[in-house]
């Protein structure tokens, strides 16, 4: 159970120590020994002291073998159960490992090739492992009366070159040498193991066999005087021992057993000066350490557990694979010197070998293979031989088996890419090696400024040192020389004394300079204040402006719009007053021709009657017919000069109301181009107050850019001066502290200089700033006049315009009342007219009656008829001057109708004007203003001139005050200014 729960877990590689005892030259020397063996406790102990350094370990190995042990004792007590194993059919592989001259070949092969084994085939005592082991198979095989076969082999790892040491001896000497210098390929064998192609495989039947093939195999070894051995293996070496058991299992079946050992001879493990190799050998010690290396690596990576075991990177560590956490049983036999010389070397032999213990392989023991299945791959192997024969006696090539053959491509594939990855890591390591010079170039560098300031600081030392000692020197001195030092500690204290009042007054000076300074941030403070309210005022003034001018833009656009719709109105009403007056005279025509036609009816029918009245009364009538024929006369006299008087009198109406209407369309029409006029004008007033609103805005941009940036320059000049002054003034009271007298006249010197220069430039900027604020105060001041002249002409053009207007209209509307008058007075005269005649007709009616009567009533009875019909006429007549007067009554009332509407609409229009002037005006002056200060021609302060000695502060304010909306306000309405709407004085 155990042994399987430890098959499973793995067994630990088997590690030897082996000490060496003293070379001649070693005792010659009498050199110290350093490594202590304690064969019972297999324990190791390393102890030297070195410079004041004690060096003490003790190792523990497996076995541990001292100088006085021999090599029969090691194998027996190490290597017999190894080869008990291989003959059990696993495979073992024994290593010797250690220094160059610590006994690894002796131990591996021992001294066989000098004396060969005894008569009784016993072997010399110095003989190795490789010999006993050699033997101790032979022994056993014979001694089971087993059929077995034992092939070996030897070959010659060096510069990562496989070489066979057991090649055939016939072959001359120059062939020899290059056969030992061709390159045998090394190969996988499909089975998870590797092969070397074209190795010897000698079968031996004999222990001597086997002793002859290693000397002749030894002697090929490439072999070279060090240091340290005269006789030192430059190569590692591998001697492969495999045997073939064949056994018999009860039910008769032949079977075959395999095992195999491999003896393992590495080249010295040393440093390549150490090993004292030269030239030519440089790169074979490289080489050597390079497998040792990937040896090392692959021990450290299986004690470790890694995941990556770098088995490929050296053809060492493929051929030990198996025997490296494999299947194999291993045993290390790690060999060292007691000598003092070889201490490091040893502490790195112990480190390896003792590292290596923690190795575990699973060894498996190998399969038995059945004697048919063996025949046949041994005939498979010689058809294999056949065919290379073959192929190399045809010369067309060499005979690859396919397997092999992709194998090797799959091999070389992987050396590729492995060639790849190589040349990509000898970049990236080139890279490094860049990067490392790099720095180590700085670091050069580096530790030459740190030297120099190093020599620097030695030389301060020294020269502090120096004044150390002077100091001594100077101490001592006044020691001795007590009096004296009291006397000039009396005179130090005086004079630090004197010192301390002088520093007292530099104080004082120094507090009133420090004031004065303040005094003067002070001022600078109020500076920058006032520079900021300044700009307030300014931002303050722009938006005031910006409203009030938008206001006034609103106002003059409403107070457009409100005057065009009184025009229109105005032009309506006039339109309405033309329309009723054409009708009234229309209808007074229509009347008085109705009238006219009545009359001449009135005197047809009159003419008829007398007429009548003659032919009747032929005879009655001859005494009144001189009467008659003369009152005929005299009514047709009177009525003809009636007609004719009205038809004038209508005429005379007809013309004047056409002159009135004529006067009435030109009245309108003016009226209209008037205010046409006016409109337009008031648009140009308008158009320029907007140009002139955008310059003035344009100027207080530009004026608060400028009051930007000179502020901006006024802190920036305030900050370097204070950062300059503080500098300046806490250098100065260092300097003050040390120096006093001359420094704080110096300071207060400097600083009086700083702060002139300081206030000079400061004065200067503001001077600066000053004028440019006059200008602009004066371009402004210009521009504002030349707007408040504009303003003021437009006003008294406006004036003059609606007064105009107005007296037009007054005159106007006289010429229309005069007109309106005139035909009051016309109708009223043709009314009297009318009356008149009236009267007259009643008159001669009456007489005629009279007349008529009497003479009726002289007359016939037909004069009663034609006194009927008279009275019928009479009453006709009367009623259509009756009916005439009333219609003459009701266009009197349509006219005063018209007159009353006309009155009423005027006034309202008045009153409209007039609260659209008074809105206009009183919209631009102020609530709570004093318009006393809104003079335009005369500044509230004074010409520019004055301004311009005002102080910058009064300046601005002065600025703010003067052109400020309120400088841009109509100046207060006196009453006689008032414009007055035309239409007012129409009452
Ligand atoms: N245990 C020992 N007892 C007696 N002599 C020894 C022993 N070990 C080594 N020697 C002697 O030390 C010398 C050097 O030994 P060896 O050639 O075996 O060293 P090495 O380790 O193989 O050196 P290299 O690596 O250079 O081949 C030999 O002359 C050998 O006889």
């Amino acid at each position: 159970m155990s042994g399987r729960h430890e098959k499973e877990k793995g067994v630990n590689v088997q590690v030897l120590l082996r000490c060496r005892p003293f070379s001649e030259e070693e005792l010659r020397s009498n050199a110290p020994q350093v490594v202590t063996c304690n064969d019972y406790s297999r324990e190791v102990a390393v102890s030297q002291s070195i410079a004041g350094k004690h060096i003490d370990r003790v190792f523990t190995f497996d076995k541990v073998f001292g100088p006085l042990a021999h090599q029969k004792d090691l194998y027996e007590q190490a290597v017999i159960p190894i080869v008990n194993e291989v003959l059990e059919g696993f495979n073992c592989t024994i290593f010797a490992y250690g220094q160059t001259g610590t006994g690894k070949t002796y131990t591996m092969e021992g001294e066989c090739k000098r004396s060969k084994s005894g008569p009784n085939g016993e072997l010399p005592p110095g003989a190795g492992v490789i010999p006993r082991a050699v033997k101790q198979i032979f022994d056993t095989l014979e001694s089971q009366n087993a059929e077995y076969s034992v092939k070996v082999t030897f070959l010659e790892l060096y510069n990562e070159e496989i070489t066979d040491l057991l090649a055939p001896e016939e072959i001359s000497r120059v062939n020899l040498e290059e056969k030992q210098r061709k390159q045998l390929p090394l190969m996988e064998d499909g089975k998870g193991g590797v092969l070397v192609r074209g190795l010897e495989e000698e079968i031996v039947a004999s222990a001597n066999e086997i002793f002859t093939l290693l000397e002749r195999g030894s002697s090929k070894r490439r072999t070279a005087e060090t240091l340290l051995n005269k006789q030192s293996s430059r190569s590692h070496s591998l001697f492969s021992i495999t045997i073939h058991i064949k056994e018999a299992t009860p039910e008769g079946e032949e079977l075959i057993k395999c095992g195999k050992l491999n003896l393992v001879d590495l080249a010295g493990s040393e440093n390549i000066s150490r090993s004292g190799a030269r030239e030519g050998r440089a790169r074979e010690a490289g080489e050597i350490n390079k497998s040792l290396l990937t040896l090392g690596r692959v021990i450290n990576a299986l004690v470790e557990h890694l995941g990556h075991i770098p088995y490929r990177d050296s053809k060492l560590t493929r051929l030990l694979r198996d025997s490296l956490g494999g299947r194999t049983k291993t045993c290390i036999i790690a060999t060292v010197s007691p000598a003092v010389h070889c201490l490091e070397e040893t502490l790195s032999t112990l480190d390896y070998a003792h590292r290596a213990k923690n190795i575990k392989n699973k060894p498996e023991v190998n399969q038995k293979m059945m004697k048919s299945t063996l025949i046949k791959d041994l005939y498979g192997e010689i058809e294999r031989l056949k065919a290379e024969v073959y192929a190399t006696r045809e010369k067309n090539g060499v005979y690859i088996p396919k397997d092999r053959y992709y194998q090797e491509e799959s091999e070389k594939k992987a050396m590729a890419d492995q060639i790849e990855q190589m040349g990509v890591t000898l970049e990236t390591q080139q890279k490094q090696h860049e990067e490392l010079q790099e720095k180590y170039n700085e670091q050069v560098h580096q530790c030459c400024n740190l030297s120099n300031k190093l020599d620097a600081t030695e030389k301060n030392l020294n020269q502090t040192s120096k004044l150390l000692a002077n100091t001594e020197e100077e101490l001592k001195k006044c020691r001795y020389t007590l009096k004296e030092r009291d006397f000039i500690i009396s005179e130090q204290r005086k004079a630090e004394n004197a010192l301390a009042h002088q520093a007292c007054v530099l104080r004082s000076d120094l507090a009133k300079a420090l004031q004065d300074n303040a005094s003067l941030f002070l001022k600078i403070g109020r500076e920058d204040k006032l520079s900021s309210d300044n700009r307030a005022v300014v931002n303050n003034f722009q938006v005031d402006l910006a409203q009030k001018v938008g206001s006034l833009c609103n106002t003059v656009a409403t107070s457009l719009s409100r005057q065009n719709e009184h025009l229109q109105s105005v032009e309506k009403l006039c339109h309405s007053f033309l329309g009723d007056h054409d009708k009234a005279v229309v209808d007074t025509k229509k009347k008085v021709t109705a009238l006219r036609a009545l009359f001449l009816s009135h005197i047809e029918a009159m003419q008829n009657v007398v007429r009548l009245h003659k032919a009747s009364s032929d005879a009655g009538l001859e005494e009144i017919s001189s009467l008659i024929a003369s009152n005929e006369h005299c009514i047709k006299e009177c009525l003809q000069s009636e007609a004719s008087e009205g038809v004038s009198i209508f005429d005379d109406l007809q013309s004047t109301l056409s002159t009135q209407q004529g006067e009435l369309t030109l009245f309108a029409r003016e009226l209209c181009q008037r205010f046409n006029a006016s409109i337009q004008q008031t648009r140009d007033i308008s158009e320029y107050t907007e140009g002139f609103v955008d310059k003035l805005l344009e100027e207080s941009k530009r004026l608060e850019n400028f009051a930007l940036k000179a502020d901006d320059l006024q802190k920036n000049t305030i900050a370097e001066f204070q950062k300059a002054y503080e500098e300046q003034s806490k250098c100065e009271a260092e300097k003050l502290i040390s120096d006093m007298n001359s420094l704080v006249s110096e300071h207060i010197r400097r600083q009086k200089e700083m702060v002139d220069a300081r206030l000079v430039d400061l004065r200067e900027s503001g001077t600066a700033n000053k004028a440019f604020l006059d200008g602009h105060v004066s371009s402004m001041a210009g521009i504002t006049t030349d707007a408040k002249r504009k303003w003021q002409a437009f006003t008294l053009q406006a004036e003059k315009d609606a007064k105009d207007s107005a007296d037009y209209s007054g005159a106007k509307h006289c010429c229309m009342e005069e007109l309106l008058q005139q035909c009051v007075n016309s109708a009223e005269s043709a009314f009297k007219h009318l009356k008149r005649t009236h009267e007259t007709v009643n008159e001669i009616g009456s007489k005629h009656v009279s007349t008529v009567k009497s003479c009726i009533r002289n007359a016939s009875k037909n004069s009663e008829d034609i006194l009927q019909h008279f009275d019928s006429i009479s009453e006709q007549e009367q009623g259509s001057i009756s009916g005439m007067l009333d219609e003459i009554k009701a266009h009197e009332s349509t006219i005063g109708i018209f007159r009353e509407h006309h009155s009423v609409q005027a006034a309202s229009i008045e009153a409209k004007s007039q609260e659209t002037f008074q809105q206009q005006y009183m919209e631009y002056e102020p609530s709570g203003t004093t318009p006393t200060r809104c003079d335009p021609d005369v500044p509230s302060k004074g010409t520019i001139e004055s301004l311009r000695a005002m102080p910058i502060e009064d300046l601005l304010e002065e600025f703010r005050e003067n052109f400020s909306y309120e400088s841009f306000e109509v100046k207060e309405l006196k009453p006689s200014l008032i414009p007055r709407s035309p239409l007012t004085q129409l009452n």
